[in-house]
């Protein structure tokens, strides 16, 4: 992964409060450097106060519409106004919860780019996917939705994480060969397309990330850091996990 530089993204799913904001940005602004990106997805109302701290934030997730009636959604634009840079489009929890269609995210994807926030396109199949072979299939289609509709070149300004929903939330860790071939996958389906684009992709790993694990994801190739749940929360994990992240550089 020469020419890409590690990120460690944390996503706060709907935890948080004020009090983890002075927490958590006290000793990520101690980890931070010059060798890898560090982003926080706090829920909304945290967005500006994570940022103020010196913080790269993003959002969990963006509307697809422009402004107007859509109530209890929230505008790219404004998002991007509180100081956010990213945004996560169709994390597993907003396709099996909020029933976001590949479609969907695909249109989420092309409103975030439109005000400048970088899209995170989140990928990765079910247990009962994978058993029955079809990783590779759904998480092509997935990325294919986004391509259908913007075109590849639309890939050069995001970020792909590959997140195995079964490995979500559930201590199921992907092996790192695992999770090391399902992003050669999406790698090189790009890559015949565009082998520039592909190298310079940054594509991250999520899916019970620790500070015992990290290391080993992120010794393989074709991972470029990770999108992590339940121990982003947590500033000794966290920042563990940042510093295995900067010994691979
Ligand atoms: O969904 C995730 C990050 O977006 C992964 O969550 P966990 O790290 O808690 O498994």
């Amino acid at each position: 992964m020469a020419m890409r530089k590690p990120m460690i993204a944390g996503n706060w799913k709907m935890n948080g409060s004020f009090e983890l904001v002075t927490e958590l940005s006290s000793a990520i602004n101690k980890v931070k450097s010059a060798k890898i990106d560090v982003v926080v997805f706090p829920p909304f109302p945290l967005i500006s106060l994570l940022q103020q701290q010196g913080i790269t934030v993003g959002s969990q997730t963006v509307s697809e519409h422009n402004p107007g009636a859509y109530t209890g959604e929230v505008d790219a634009q404004l998002i991007k106004q509180c100081g956010a840079h990213y945004t996560l489009v169709g994390h597993s929890e907003r396709r099996s919860i909020y029933g976001e269609s590949n479609q969907r995210v695909a249109d989420k994807f092309a409103r975030a780019q439109q005000v400048g926030l970088i899209p995170v396109l989140c990928v990765g199949e079910s247990e009962q996917q994978r058993v029955t072979g079809q990783t590779e299939s759904v998480v092509a289609a997935q990325i294919d939705a986004v391509i259908d509709k913007l075109g590849l070149a639309a890939l050069k300004d995001s970020v792909i994480a590959y997140e195995p929903v079964w490995a979500i939330g559930t201590g199921k860790t992907a092996s790192p060969e695992q999770a090391q071939a399902v992003h050669k996958f999406i790698r090189d389906k790009i890559a015949a397309s565009d082998s520039d684009l592909a190298q310079g992709l940054t594509i991250l790993y999520g899916g019970s990330v620790n500070e015992e694990n990290s290391e080993f994801l992120f010794a393989q190739p074709d991972i470029d850091g990770g999108l992590i749940g339940g121990a982003s929360l947590k500033a000794d994990s966290f920042t563990a996990i940042c510093e295995s992240a900067k010994r691979t550089v």
